[in-house]
């Protein structure tokens, strides 16, 4: 059985329009005008046991509503989700158990109590003895380094403290799939290689199913494997991040640097940018004939190849795929 299932998710909010001015307010109480929005549009995946997806798409894709669906935070307007085959709506406490979230923008923790305090509340509500308790703390401890701060309000933290936290709450009570939406955010580049790698042992260690939302793309390429892209709601892409990227790239790119008054080589050019001639193509022969030429000639200072980086890749996919650009 998947540990998560969405078959058909649609989502729609409807919400009041509300004119400016005291006479809006006065009407949008009076009589109230609607509006609906249709953030999920008939999303469909499975995720199995011990995988990490990465849902991905632009702002206002759908992505953040797909995930309160699965956690059973909202009630889809059609469609069906399960959590290890069960609707996690209908079977809030028992879900509760199964999964554990982490929204990077928003803190579950209480505010005002010293984080600590926090995780013996949860020990309470989940009903978690006191050694098997200590014993995962110390092991998020020892994975995340909570300690130094753990004594402190949420309200007095850091943001990379504050969710490394969210984090250790979110796992105490040992739940086998992971809702992570956007957990890295704002945070600097040593903290989120830390929790980067806390998500990978997470998988790789302890075999949890997490599902991933992030724009950062270096990210993606660190921990994921397969990726869903949604854009307006609907699943564009679900499949292997390298299939993507040979699909939706445009082929190889080398940058070279010549010694000054060298006459560069002309075939395959784009063009140049700082100092340096750029080439491009999708041929593997004309690439390998470009670098031969290239590594044979004395005026060549310096010399790097590759392919498209995600970020192209993605943007190629929400125009080509959704007919819209990110
Ligand atoms: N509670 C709500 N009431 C009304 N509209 C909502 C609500 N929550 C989300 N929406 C709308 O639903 C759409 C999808 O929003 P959602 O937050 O799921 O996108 P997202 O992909 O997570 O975006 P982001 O990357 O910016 O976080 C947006 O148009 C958003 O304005």
């Amino acid at each position: 059985m998947p540990a998560i299932e969405a078959d058909g998710l649609r989502k729609v909010f409807s919400t009041v329009v509300r004119s400016p001015g005291l006479r809006g307010f006065v009407r949008s109480v009076v009589a109230p005008e609607r509006a609906e929005t249709v953030a999920v549009e008939g999303v469909s995946f499975t995720v199995g046991q011990g995988e990490l997806l990465a849902l991905l798409g632009p702002n206002g894709a759908g992505k953040s509503t797909t995930i309160k669906m699965l956690s059973g935070v909202l009630v889809p307007t059609a469609g069906r989700a399960r959590i290890a085959g069960h609707v996690p709506h209908t079977d809030r406490i028992a879900n509760a158990r199964r999964i554990g979230a982490v929204f990077g923008q928003r803190t579950q923790l209480w505010w005002d109590l010293p984080a600590t305090e926090s995780f013996g509340m949860l020990r309470d509500i989940f009903r978690t003895d006191t050694a098997t308790h200590e014993r995962r703390l110390a092991e998020l401890d020892a994975l995340l380094e909570l300690s130094a701060f753990w004594h402190q309000r949420p309200r007095h933290m850091s943001l990379g403290q504050r969710v490394r936290c969210d984090l250790a709450a979110a796992l105490l009570h040992d739940p086998p799939i992971i809702f992570l939406d956007e957990p890295t955010i704002g945070m600097d580049a040593v903290v989120k290689e830390q929790v980067r790698e806390f998500i990978r042992h997470q998988v790789d260690a302890r075999g949890r199913t997490v599902v991933l939302t992030t724009h950062d793309m270096a990210e993606v390429a660190r921990l994921a494997q397969r990726v869903l892209l949604v854009n307006h709601g609907r699943v564009v892409y679900d499949g292997g991040l390298d299939e993507l990227q040979r699909e939706y790239g445009s082929g190889w790119r080398v940058r070279v640097v010549y010694t000054p008054g060298a006459a560069p080589e002309t075939t395959h050019l784009d063009g140049r940018s700082g100092g340096a001639h750029l080439y491009s193509g999708d041929d593997d022969a004309a690439h390998r004939s470009l670098l031969r030429a290239l590594l044979d000639r004395d005026d060549v200072l310096d010399l790097q190849t590759g392919g498209d980086d995600l970020e192209d890749v993605m943007a190629a996919v929400y125009r080509r795929r959704a007919g819209v650009a990110p």
